[in-house]
């Protein structure tokens, strides 16, 4: 009679562990309808294959970058499959614009936002961006009134004010020359004090020395709880609650960034709500411009369609958040490809000249920010090779018949269940629709309306803050233009080319973006 000794119980176990995924894997292809593509250990969807480094066994988050060129040409398709082995939800990859105009409609409800994978954006509750159907229509009915052109003159003037303080509290002015080691570290905050004022009607002066309200309640600044909230994000994921106790100073700061941007929140919405009853025409607080002054107005009025208080905490935090990653990662983007190519940071110069003379002033006016096509086609284009949300994650419905690409009858069927992710790096490096998909070329955007800024996502669902993010940085960026030149620092025998390679390389975070870049101003 045969023993079973331990070594052989393993055996039979890892036999019936391959027996199982071998069944598991061939369900899933089914399910893909048999679409070639990655074959991993992991899927880059699920929070252990996204915290893993992009190897060869793993694709990761950032294989949506680094294999922007290899992936799709291998299978010649535009459309593919991921399958892991071991771990995660199978999915559809497209970058096709003809499938990622299907899956991003909303009428037809053939595609919706399922929990897991919004999970990251709603650490207080469901919010635009996380919802589906008529919750979304009720959520952004509220919101909608309050991205006005009132508001966007509004952060035209508040952008100008900031960059005015930062040229001071950086001690630039004086300055003929100065170097920014890491220009995101200028733009995040640029971003994210614009968007406490004009979201929020919070202003944080730039040099945070000068901030009356430093430190909150609960000990942190607020700008550092939010960057601590944002970039915790992923991790907090595969944190266990527990753990936050332990005395570890990285897990404390977490928690503590949390409760502090928690009870900002919540303030936020009890005072605002005083001032709004108390709100007289000579109140100059009840004359506030900011975007949540006007969504609570448009809360307030509404009884229907009224969002709860718990609601209003997770728009609120989604603004913030959104707003201000995303804008700094891509302003950070085009900083970095005017100062590489000097020719075109000369041409949008030039405009902001044209613009100044034909206005006969020496600022710009909100009214004139139409004018400065090729400054907002430098942003356009940075946001397209540097896409910030660079994924769209969406699930089927039903049974759905999936164009794969542009070509007449070319379609697979999925069933209901099936996840389904627009690839906007892959999208925006389809050589079909950008030509020479790798240049810098900010002229592929003149002309182009504003319903096919495709970074910003396409249809009625697209960004909310597509014209706040356009008017913050089209000011920024002119502001800077105006007052300097941009270098890139090139090391020694480094060619202007290879500068690219090293400096302009994509990294996942909770968005997309380059990784630091250098450069250098000298004054005009
Ligand atoms: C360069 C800057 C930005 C880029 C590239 C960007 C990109 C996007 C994309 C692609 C989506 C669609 C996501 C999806 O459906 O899965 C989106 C949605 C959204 N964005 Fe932005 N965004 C930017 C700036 C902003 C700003 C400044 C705000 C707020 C002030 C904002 C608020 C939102 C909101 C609330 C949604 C959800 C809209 C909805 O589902 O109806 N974004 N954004």
């Amino acid at each position: 009679m045969t023993s079973w000794t331990p070594p052989s119980y393993l055996a039979a176990l890892f036999i019936v562990f391959v027996v199982h995924r071998i069944l598991v894997f061939r369900r899933n292809a089914r399910k893909l309808a048999h679409l070639p593509g990655l074959r991993s250990l992991f899927s880059p969807a699920s929070p252990f294959g996204a915290l893993i480094p992009t190897s060869f066994w793993n694709p990761g988050l950032n294989w949506l970058w680094l294999w922007r060129n290899q992936v799709y040409p291998k299978y010649n398709l535009d459309t593919i499959s991921n399958i892991p082995y071991l771990a995660g939800i199978p999915a559809i990859y497209t970058r096709s614009m003809e499938s990622a105009r299907q899956i991003l409609a909303v009428k037809g409800g053939q595609f919706f936002k399922n929990d897991d994978t919004t999970l990251v954006l709603r650490p207080y509750g469901h919010n635009l961006v996380t919802v589906n159907g008529s919750e979304w229509s009720r959520h952004r009915r509220i919101m909608n009134p309050a991205f006005t052109p009132e508001t966007y003159a509004f952060v035209w003037e508040e952008a100008a004010n900031l960059y005015a303080e930062l040229m001071k509290a950086e001690g630039w002015v004086d300055q003929e020359e100065v170097f920014v080691p890491v220009v995101e570290e200028i733009t995040t905050k640029f971003a994210l004090l614009l968007i406490s004022r004009c979201a929020f009607g919070h202003s944080i002066p730039w040099n945070a020395e000068e901030d009356p309200n430093k430190s909150t309640e609960a000990g942190m600044p607020f700008a550092e709880a939010i960057s601590i909230v944002s970039r915790s994000a992923i991790p907090r994921l595969v944190i266990p609650g527990w753990m936050y106790m332990l005395p570890i100073k990285s897990l404390r700061d977490i928690q503590t960034a949390h409760t502090t941007l928690e009870s900002f929140l919540r303030d936020l919405i009890r005072s605002r709500r005083e001032e709004l009853s108390l709100s007289q025409p000579d109140n100059t607080k009840g004359d506030r411009k900011d975007v949540f002054r006007l969504l609570l107005q448009a809360n307030e009025g509404e009884e229907t369609l009224h969002l709860s208080d718990e609601e209003l905490i997770g728009n609120t935090h989604l603004l913030m958040n959104a707003g201000h990653e995303t804008t700094a990662k891509t302003l950070q983007a085009a900083i970095g490809f005017l100062a590489l190519y000097e020719d075109i940071q000369e041409e949008a110069y030039q405009e902001i000249q044209e613009v100044l003379r034909a206005s006969d002033s020496d600022d710009i006016a909100f009214k004139d920010y139409p004018k400065l096509v090729k400054v907002q086609s430098c942003f356009l284009e940075a946001s397209r090779l540097f896409p910030a949300a660079s994924a769209m994650y969406r699930e089927t419905a039903s049974t759905v018949a999936l164009k794969t690409d542009d070509t007449p009858g070319h379609e697979v069927i999925l069933e209901v269940g099936t996840w389904v992710i627009v690839d906007s790096v892959g999208l925006h490096h389809n050589p079909k629709y950008f030509p020479d998909p790798e240049e810098f070329r900010p002229s592929r955007w003149y002309g182009v309306g504003e319903s096919d800024y495709s970074t910003f996502s396409l249809g009625p669902r697209a960004c909310i803050g597509r014209r706040f993010a356009l008017t913050e940085s089209v000011r920024f960026i002119s502001s800077l233009l105006l007052d300097w030149r941009l270098h890139i620092i090139l090391n020694e025998g480094e060619s202007r080319e290879e500068w690219r390679k090293r400096v302009m390389r994509g990294a996942q975070g909770l968005t997309f973006g380059v990784g630091g870049v250098p450069v250098r101003l000298t004054r005009r």
